[in-house]
């Protein structure tokens, strides 16, 4: 599936082990992402996107979590002067769903123009 292909889905309640995202479908759904590498525990995906200063960082940061709002889908952000680390991971399901790939992919269609 392509980014725009995921960039276009919406999340959904996703509670429980059932939607567990791992191995293949999950490799195979990453590949879409360029940049986004599974933490060492596997139950998140972290990218770092870097910024000119603090007023894009900021800019930035204010873009995903109006989109994190809509989805109903919050990440962890961590930021600097000059770059945003955005991690993904579904608590309802204690590790990666097919929310944390959207809200992924919408993160990077959002930097496209
Ligand atoms: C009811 C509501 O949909 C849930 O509490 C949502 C809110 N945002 C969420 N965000 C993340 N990252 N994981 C969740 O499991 C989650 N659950």
């Amino acid at each position: 599936m392509s980014l725009s292909q995921l960039a276009s889905q919406h999340c959904t309640p996703r509670k429980g082990k059932e939607h567990a995202l791992e191995g293949a479908a999950l490799k195979d759904l990453l590949a879409a992402l360029p940049g986004w590498k599974v933490t060492d525990d596997g139950k998140a995906i972290v990218k770092d996107f870097k910024f000119p200063d603090f007023h894009h960082t900021l800019g930035f940061i204010n873009a995903v979590g109006f989109m994190a709002n809509q989805e109903d889908h919050h990440p962890d952000l961590e930021a600097g002067y000059g770059h945003c680390q955005v991690l993904w991971s579904t608590h309802d399901v204690g590790g990666l769903s097919m929310n944390d790939i959207i809200c992924a992919a919408r993160v990077d269609v959002l930097l496209e123009r």
